[in-house]
This record gives structure tokens, C-alpha cells and sequence, in this order.
């Protein structure tokens, strides 16, 4: 799907600096939840993995008998029986149908499907020319480390063939589009393409050029939803209040990764390195979101001196121990491998367990709101109220006070990094808001709370409520995340009226 119109940018505009590169500036004052850019895709389509349907993105799989899989009528690539008519199918479709290139399907060990790899660039160059305006003022000038990728000599070389050369040579399509122009496409959309989801749940990748400009920070100030009932509209939106003249930025990394972990993901796919306020402090602005226990007295904290530097030393707060950064990025790896398995299980009563016990075992190496610990305590709040053995109506107080803490401690993060608007943030104070008020009710009824508490305490899951509700209103309403926020408002809309039932009670 290609979009002729370009974008709106709102009370910003692009600033030129010698470390960003372009990135976008506020021209005024903007409001917490005031959208500052508003654009429809490039081009969007399928991202590196398995064997999807070019129309909707849903897996797809040979049957049984090794051949058959849904495919196109005219071109036989992959395509689902509902997206047989499907536009964004069309452009490629022709060019393979003519060139008659077979869908041969191979998928790697690593699980991808490499014949596909060539799409999504191919829709960007197909969109660069239909709408050749909107590509020289918007997509061309989008950063893509031609330098960098090209010292990477693998990666280069597997894109080199399985797209640059595959388009040209099998499709047929050397006479319009160059190598270079092919493989600056390819590096467009690695260091600048947003990753979404459909309403059916399926990932995709689409560019957004005015978005793309935005530069990182691992505590972004705005906020971008896709609308995929929308055309897969972006709107990107502030946070938290802005001043005029601060630069608009997103998080290109996951915000719950601890600092090494961001850093490498930032160096290997964007190519720099992050020099934020976070990921200069050791202790992730006073989180303590990378800290361990001190493995050699009882009360110390062991921090790194520089996160910045990988052959950084790390020392004890209290006492004189020191280890070296690949003692404890060993340690680490050990550690990540064990949760890792966990989190592989299905969601179950039998994971719960296995979750809990290992925030237990390691309660005496990491520290409590260390990354390691914040991510088992978000499987944990999916998984109480929700698994067989853990239903919400079975939870005794002792586990929804259990689940009322940790969803707590998330959110000490969560304020820290995501601070205002946050959709993760939304979710985790919709799950709050349950153990809330059940607690509040039981203790009602076996009168250790009276009246004026129960009160407060429904008043209190009310807040929570409106702010996830203050968040999610902005969402896709036929999104998951947009149906929770409705869920939401419907549940603080009965709150409110219990607690106008008690007034004078
Ligand atoms: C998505 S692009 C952003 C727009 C880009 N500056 C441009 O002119 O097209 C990502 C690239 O911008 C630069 N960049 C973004 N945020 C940065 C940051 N916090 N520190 C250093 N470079 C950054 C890096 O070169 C990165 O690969």
C-alpha cells in the first residue's frame, strides 16, 4: 500500500545536527497527548521471518502433504484465500507473474523464508515510482549507513543476493531499478522502518518518512500509534508536556532492556551508540534496572563504573569487591539462557511456578527491580487471574496482594522511563486496577475495612483506570490495545457508580 499524500507535521519542524543527523524540533509549546505527526505509509509490508500471506501477514504453512500452501492465482506466491484480491499484492504480483518466478518456499533453519526478504523493498520501490515527489523530498534523503551495513560483510552479502540480485536477475527488473538504488532501499527500511501489528495480531514493517526523522532516546517523549483501520495511519504523539525547541523523540530500542542490551541493539541495527542520561547512568536514573547484588557482603549493590564502555569494571557500593564487565555479562548470559526457557513454556500454572521460583533463586544475585526480575514480574502479572489454578474469581488475597505488588514495582519502572502517556504503562494499571478492588471488597466484607476505606480504595482503582483509559483513548478502537481501553472505561464508569452508591452510606 503506497500513499501519494505526504504527511502533517504539527508545531515542529526539522532541524539539521552534526550528531542526529535530521531530527525533529518543537517550534512551540505542546501538550501531553497532542499529536505532532500524522502521515500514512510508503510502502508496508511483510518483515524478515517465516512464510506469511502478502496481503494480511498471517502464517502460513505447506500442508502435509509438502505442496499445497494458499497461494496467489496468478503470481502463486503466498496469499490467503481472504486476501486473494487484495491491492498490495497487485504490483508485485504483476512483476513475478510476467517474469514467472515460482514461490519455491525454502525456510531456513533460522526460520525465515529468504525468497520473501525481497518484498517489502520491492513495495518501496514500486511506491518510489508511483509517487516520485514523495520519494525525493521524503524517503531519499532517510539515513541508511550504506558504510556500516557494507562492512558487515555477511549480512551485506545475503541482501545482496537474495534481493538486489534476485529482483534484477529472476524478476527481470535490471532496467529499473539499479543495485545501489535496490540496496539503499534495503538500508532505508532496516535503520528507519517501524515495526506494527494488524488487528489480527500479524507483524509487518512499514516506512513512515516524517516519523523516520525522529531521533532516539531510551525516555522517549512521544508516542506513536498505528491505525491499521486507518490505512496503517501513524500518529505520533507527546507524552508528557514539551517546551518550544526540544527535539521529539522515540525509543528505537525496547525501554525494559537493560543498558547493554539496548546498546547492542542499537550499535548492530541503527549503527551508534546511545549517550542519553540513562545510558550514562549506572544506576538507569536511580532504577537500578542493571544492578546486582553484591556477591560479597550483605547490603552492597554492584554497579558498573561506565555503561558506555564494554571492558568497564564494576564495584560494590559498600565494600571493596570488584569484578570485570565479562564476569558479570557471563553471569548475565547464564541467568538470561535459564529465563529464557521459562519463558518459552506455555502459559500455565506449571510456568507461574517456574516463574516464581526463579525470581526467588535470583532475588540473592539481581537486584529487585533489575531488568531480569521486572520482566518474569510482567509474565507473572499476565499469567495471575488469568492461568488454569490462578483464575482471577480463585485467587485468595494472599496472591492478589502478590499481584497488586509486582504490577507496583513494573510500574516504578515504567513511570521512570515510559513517564506520561505509555501504552505498557496502560496495561499493567488496567491489571492493577483488578486486585484493587477485590481486595478492597473482601476486606469490606469481613469488616477489617470499613466503609470510608473501602471508598478510598475504589476511588483509587478509579485513577488508575483514567489514566490507562487517558492512554488507550488514542488507540486503533478495533486494536487490542483500543478494545482494552473501552474495557477499561466500562469498568471505571461501574467503579464510579459504586462509589456514588455509597455516598451516605
Ligand atoms: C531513524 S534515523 C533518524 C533520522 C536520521 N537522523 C536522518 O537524518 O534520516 C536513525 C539514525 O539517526 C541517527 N540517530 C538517531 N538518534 C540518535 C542518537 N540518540 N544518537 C546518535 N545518533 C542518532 C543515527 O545515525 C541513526 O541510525
Amino acid at each position: 500500500m503506497a500513499a501519494a499524500a505526504t504527511g502533517k507535521m504539527f508545531k515542529s519542524r526539522i532541524e539539521i545536527d552534526p550528531r542526529y543527523g535530521r531530527s525533529l524540533v518543537t517550534t512551540d509549546a505542546v501538550n501531553k497527548g497532542e499529536v505532532v505527526v500524522d502521515e500514512l505509509p510508503f510502502a508496508m509490508g511483510p518483515k524478515s521471518g517465516g512464510i506469511v500471506c502478502l496481503g494480511c501477514y498471517m502464517p502460513l504453512a505447506f500442508g502435509k502433504d509438502g505442496d499445497s500452501l494458499d497461494r496467489c492465482d496468478t503470481c502463486d506466491w503466498p496469499l490467503c484465500s481472504a486476501c486473494l484480491d487484495t491491492p498490495v499484492h497487485e504490483g508485485e504480483c504483476k512483476i513475478f507473474a510476467e517474469a514467472n518466478v515460482r514461490f519455491a518456499g525454502n525456510v531456513g533453519e533460522d526460520g525465515i523464508c529468504a525468497q520473501l526478504d525481497c518484498i517489502t523493498p520491492l513495495r518501496v520501490l514500486l511506491a518510489k515510482e508511483a509517487n516520485p515527489e514523495r520519494w525525493e523530498k521524503e524517503v531519499a534523503p532517510m539515513e541508511y549507513h550504506d558504510k556500516e551495513r557494507r562492512a558487515n560483510a555477511d549480512i551485506w552479502h545475503a541482501d545482496l543476493v537474495n534481493i538486489a540480485q534476485y529482483l534484477r536477475g529472476p524478476c527481470k527488473l535490471a532496467e529499473r531499478f539499479s543495485e545501489e538504488l535496490i540496496m539503499q532501499v534495503v538500508g532505508i527500511l532496516e535503520v528507519n522502518a517501524f515495526e506494527g501489528r494488524t488487528l489480527q495480531g500479524h507483524s509487518f514493517r512499514a516506512l513512515y518518512p516524517i516519523t523516520g526523522i525522529l531521533s532516539h532516546n531510551c525516555v522517549p517523549n512521544t508516542m506513536r500509534s498505528i491505525y491499521p483501520s486507518e490505512d496503517y495511519r501513524i500518529r505520533l504523539r507527546a507524552m508528557v508536556d514539551l517546551e518550544p525547541g526540544q527535539q521529539l523523540q522515540h525509543s528505537y530500542s525496547y525501554t525494559l532492556n537493560g543498558t547493554a542490551q539496548r546498546q547492542e541493539h542499537l550499535k548492530a541495527g541503527k549503527y551508534f551508540t546511545c549517550d542519553c542520561k540513562r545510558c550514562k547512568d549506572p544506576t538507569e536514573l536511580g532504577t537500578n534496572f542493571s544492578t546486582f547484588k553484591c556477591s560479597k557482603c550483605e547490603d552492597g549493590w554492584l554497579l558498573c563504573r561506565d555503561p558506555l564502555d564494554t571492558n568497564t569494571e564494576w564495584k560494590c557500593t559498600l565494600c571493596e569487591f570488584k569484578t570485570s564487565n565479562a564476569a558479570v555479562q557471563k553471569a548475565l548470559s547464564v541467568i538470561q539462557a535459564e529465563v529464557a526457557d521459562v519463558q518459552a513454556m506455555p502459559m500455565s500454572g506449571e510456568r507461574l511456578q517456574e516463574t516464581e521460583t526463579l525470581l526467588k533463586k535470583y532475588r540473592v544475585v539481581l537486584h529487585p527491580l533489575h531488568n531480569i526480575q521486572i520482566s518474569l514480574k510482567q509474565n507473572l502479572i499476565e499469567m495471575y487471574g488469568r492461568v488454569q489454578g490462578y483464575e482471577m474469581v480463585e485467587l485468595p488475597d494472599v496472591l492478589l496482594e502478590r499481584k497488586e505488588e509486582i504490577c507496583r514495582q513494573v510500574l516504578r519502572v515504567l513511570n521512570v522511563f515510559e513517564p506520561g502517556l505509555s501504552r505498557t504503562k496502560a496495561t499493567i494499571l488496567y491489571e492493577l486496577h483488578v486486585p484493587i478492588v477485590l481486595l478492597a471488597k473482601s476486606g469490606f466484607i469481613a469488616g477489617v475495612l470499613g466503609g470510608d476505606k473501602l471508598k478510598e480504595k475504589l476511588e483509587e482503582a478509579i485513577a488508575v483506570l483514567k489514566e490507562c483509559v487517558d492512554t488507550l483513548q488514542h488507540e486503533d478502537q478495533q486494536s487490542h490495545e483500543g478494545v482494552l481501553g473501552l474495557v477499561a472505561k466500562q469498568a471505571m464508569e461501574q467503579l464510579m457508580q459504586s462509589v456514588e452508591g455509597l455516598e451516605g452510606v
